[in-house]
């Protein structure tokens, strides 16, 4: 039983059960669905009850160890090749079985497995709660002045452990007083922006305004916006960034109105192995999601629906990429190479 100020937490690992705030249901409704098995934890994710890239990593993590305390090597393997299937895009999922599968295979003693991967999923939570804080603070120092600032989709608490990625500057400002009003786009099919951004921005009293996908060049014309700020699920090592669909266009617009444009992503959001976007696996979404809404229908059947749940934003359209560790101005290869070699550096 969650307590009430557990009731909005995004996840919650406790007594052997992944406990998830329903997306889904945001925000008419406030429910957690709890999940027993890593079948339910599986379609959890392929269903966007818990979405995002960081939280998407997360809930795998904690995912695995519904296999149970008495499961063997085998076993956790198999769910960490399962959960993996849940969702293509956010490398986030990938990289945390990586994790997982690492703490596995770094020990013989199979009396301690569960033990072990229990504290590398919860060290993989706190970790994510100290990155939202660190893009927070690099994020603010670019947003610093500006009025209004325009996002897409949800990138924010729900997304991850705490502040999020793209709303986590919003969410630094704020503390101190100084919140820019957010403009928050719809972001069709699932209206992640609508539902779920409006709807933390205003629970924790940042001022925020919802517009539709095609309002926003409007907006830039008419001088409203300073910058655009969104997430990413993958970036590639020329720093060509995946995001929700919509967000390319978005970038073409604001460079045409010469408006900076900032993606902020922790670093395990990279996949340095791809050089450039358009390697980066695009998930294919079911019809329905734009064909029939809320399961109204609004397209003939006899007519086509695509409905690809991320685009690729090219670097050259991005004027920096916010990591907790800094940032990364102009994104090419080589900013990209020299941001990671210095992480990997002796301090
Ligand atoms: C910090 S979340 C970054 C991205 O994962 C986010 O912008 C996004 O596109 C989420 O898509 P979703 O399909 O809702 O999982």
């Amino acid at each position: 039983m969650s307590t009430a100020t557990e009731t909005a937490e995004t996840i919650i690992f406790r007594d052997g059960q992944l406990d998830l705030l329903d997306q889904t249901k945001l925000p008419t409704e406030l429910t957690r669905l709890v999940c027993t098995n890593i079948e339910q934890a599986h379609d959890a994710i392929r269903r966007l009850v818990v979405r995002g890239a960081p939280a998407i990593g997360i809930a795998a993590a904690y995912g695995v160890l519904l296999q149970g305390r008495d499961a063997d090597r085998q076993a956790f393997g198999e769910a960490m090749d399962y959960l993996a299937t849940s969702r293509p895009t956010a490398v986030n999922l990938f990289w945390a079985m990586d994790r997982m599968r690492d703490v596995m295979n770094s020990h013989d003693d199979d009396g301690t497995l569960y033990e072990r991967l229990h504290r590398e999923a919860v060290t993989i939570h706190d970790e994510d709660r100290r990155m939202c804080r660190s893009i927070g603070a690099n994020g603010a120092a670019l947003i610093q002045g500006c009025r209004n600032v325009l996002t897409h989709c949800n990138a924010g608490g729900l997304a991850t452990s705490m502040w999020g990625t793209a709303l986590a500057p919003i969410y630094h400002m704020h503390e101190q007083g100084k919140a820019p009003h957010v403009f928050a786009d719809e972001t069709r099919p699932l209206l992640q922006g609508a539902r779920l951004t409006a709807w933390e921005l205003s629970q924790a009293g940042v001022a925020v305004t919802v517009l539709t996908d095609s309002m926003s060049g409007g907006l830039m014309r008419c001088g409203k916006v300073d910058a655009v700020i969104v997430g990413a699920d993958r970036i590639a090592a020329n720093g060509d960034a995946a995001n929700k669909i919509g967000t390319y266009p978005l970038a073409v617009l604001a460079k045409y109105h010469k408006i900076p444009f900032y993606v902020a992503a922790p670093t395990n959001t990279f996949d340095l192995k791809l050089p450039a976007g358009d390697q980066i696996p695009i998930e294919q979404r079911h019809r329905d999601e734009v064909a029939r809404p809320g399961g109204v229908q609004f397209v003939p059947d006899a007519a086509d629906v695509i409905n690809p749940a991320f685009d690729v934003t090219p670097a050259e359209l991005i004027d920096a990429i916010v990591t907790e560790k800094g940032v990364i101005r102009s994104p090419t290869t080589e900013t990209v190479g020299q941001h990671f070699r210095k992480l990997t550096l002796p301090s």
